[in-house]
């Protein structure tokens, strides 16, 4: 498939001002038709597909929008997908001011030289240091938007109630509980792998006591954890009495909002290197990957029209997605014999926000690879949608009741690699390169961007002579202090309370903490969830 190309999901070219609503479907074929507000406040479909819009929208005049800020780029990219009718211009406008102006740099997401070809994106400007908060802002605002607006003259348990639940493995938690806390109408629960976060991660989200906010340490890992998500997802009990809602990348907000800066970096290379770099011409992206939410992202903008040499998916010894790309086989078993012999198959890594087994985004790939594949058929669009639909399902009937499936048709895994390639970067070389990059540039790399430039400088010899490479930078190194000191504490000048640690993690260890340790178990879950929205709508909380 070549970038731009009417290939089926498509949609024709539209400008921001006239935009037609998007309709979703879900990838596993049961569900379709539904508004941009229902995919955000339904998360999961009802079949335990993800959301994917029905056309993807071409950007025609994406080079008009070189020199814009991120907030007037995010209006334009947003309004493709969200219609004045669903959010009138004014209001989106304002929604996105607001969640943007909590970041701490005037470019939003600023990208700089590192080094030779490579480029790094840095996403980590926003409230908890991490990427997830360029979505998870957005995303607070707008359920608060939807919110305010189903609830408009009503009273007490008329109100639509939401009741996110999420996992994480340490960013999104965070991110989540920073663009929800305190929002009316609205209970978050994020579940993360008990002693599998980083300190400051747990701490950033265990110390904020906002009553709506309830932290569950899951004895397992984050796998189990989102297991636990999907499972409430699919139970009928819980979804007759609640409405859940999700803040993981399972909900289509996330990779909408994740979008923007895919479109912003490649202008601000067109800007800071006028001679070099024209508009037109094509960049890499390598991004450090773990459940295919920020690369997916990519991804769209590719298919709206920004041109892309390749996407590098870096993993660390968690390597499902490498292991696909080399084999065709999606499969769960274990990274390696340390990972089989911790029993759960999930290795503890440098970079823990990236120790995931399964990629829950990579099904929306699966989509778009069996739609491609189903089109060379030569029937129609509602057929070929249909193939799809039925394909995923399958695929993932296997993914869950045999731990894998594959090889893939060689046609889709050609189609994968057309657009993607990868790259599995091990712990000591995550160390090495944060090492190397300090000491040919000064910059102290986060373990899970340490993954990516890794994986960028080995893309760079592979990559057509010119092609610069942007390689998200997706954590602030003073998260995750115990990887970054064990690469530089030998370092010359590496001085990390006085140089790395930001004035806003100082102190939050002696700050009250609120954490309920729960069973992996989706029903032990699920009471607590019952009994602390029950607590917060009496005002006992
Ligand atoms: C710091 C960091 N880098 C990379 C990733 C991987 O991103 P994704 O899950 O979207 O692939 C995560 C978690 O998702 C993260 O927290
Ligand atoms: N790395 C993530 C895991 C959850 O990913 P998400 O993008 O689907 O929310 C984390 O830090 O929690």
């Amino acid at each position: 498939m070549s970038n731009g190309d009417a290939v089926n999901g498509n949609g024709p070219a539209v400008d921001a001002t006239h935009t037609p609503s998007q309709r979703y479907l879900s990838t596993r074929g049961e569900d379709s038709g539904l508004s941009f507000e229902d995919v955000v406040l339904k998360g999961l479909a009802t079949d335990g597909g993800l959301y994917i819009p029905e056309e993807i929208p071409q950007a025609s005049e994406w080079q008009s929008w070189k020199d814009l800020s991120f907030t007037d780029l995010a209006f334009n990219i947003l309004s493709l997908y969200i219609s004045p009718a669903e959010i009138p211009a004014d209001d989106l406008r304002d929604i996105i001011r607001r969640s943007y102006s909590t970041f701490r740099s005037e470019h939003v997401t600023p990208l700089i030289h590192l080094k030779d070809n490579i480029h790094l994106l840095e996403l980590f400007h926003g409230p908890t240091f991490a990427f997830k908060d360029v979505a998870l802002q957005f995303l607070g605002n707008l359920f608060e938007y939807f919110l305010v607006r189903r609830n408009a003259g009503k009273e007490g348990r008329d109100r639509y109630h939401l009741t996110v639940v999420g996992a994480t493995s340490g960013d999104t938690g965070s991110a989540a509980i920073y663009g929800l806390r305190g929002k009316q109408d609205v209970s978050v629960f994020m579940l993360h792998p008990k002693g599998r976060v980083s300190p400051i991660q747990e701490l950033q989200m265990t110390t904020v006591l906002d009553a709506n906010v309830h932290n569950l340490a899951v004895t397992g890992n984050f796998d189990n954890c989102q297991d636990i998500v999907k499972a409430l997802f699919a139970d009928p009990d819980i979804n007759a009495t609640h409405k859940l809602g999700a803040v993981n990348s399972i909900n289509w907000a996330r990779i909408l909002a994740q979008t923007v800066y895919y479109f912003y970096s490649y202008f601000q290379l067109a800007r800071q290197r006028p001679d070099a770099f024209k508009m037109g011409d094509k960049v890499r992206f390598s991004v450090p990957s773990g459940n295919f939410g920020d690369i997916l992202a990519g991804y769209f903008a590719f298919r709206m029209g920004l041109p892309v040499d390749k996407f590098v998916i870096a993993t660390n010894e968690n390597d499902i997605l490498d292991r696909f790309w080399k084999t065709g086989r999606y499969e769960k078993k274990a990274a390696d014999a340390q990972a089989a012999a911790e029993a759960d198959g999930v290795k503890e890594t440098l970079s823990p926000a990236m120790d995931i087994l399964v990629s829950s985004n990579f099904e929306r790939l699966l989509w778009f690879l069996a739609y491609e594949f189903a089109a060379a058929a030569g029937m129609d669009d509602e057929w070929n949608k249909r193939q799809a639909g039925q394909e995923v399902a399958a695929w993932l009937s296997d993914l869950k009741t045999k731990g894998g499936f594959g090889p893939v048709y060689p046609d889709v895994l050609a189609s994968a690699r057309r657009t993607f390639e990868s790259e599995r970067v091990s712990d000591p070389e995550t160390l090495d390169a944060i090492r190397a990059f300090y000491r040919g540039t000064g910059y102290v790399l986060d373990p899970h961007t340490a993954v990516g430039v890794e994986a960028a400088r080995r893309s760079a010899e592979r990559a057509p002579q010119g092609v610069p490479i942007i390689s998200l930078s997706t954590a602030h190194p003073a998260k995750f202090a115990g990887a970054v000191t064990l690469a530089l504490d030998k370092e010359d000048g590496f001085d990390f309370e006085n140089k790395v640690l930001p004035e806003q993690f100082v102190g939050l260890d002696k700050k009250e903490k609120r954490v309920r340790e729960v069973a992996n178990d989706w029903k032990a879950v699920r009471d607590i969830v019952r009994e602390e929205v029950e607590a917060e709508l009496q005002g006992k909380r």
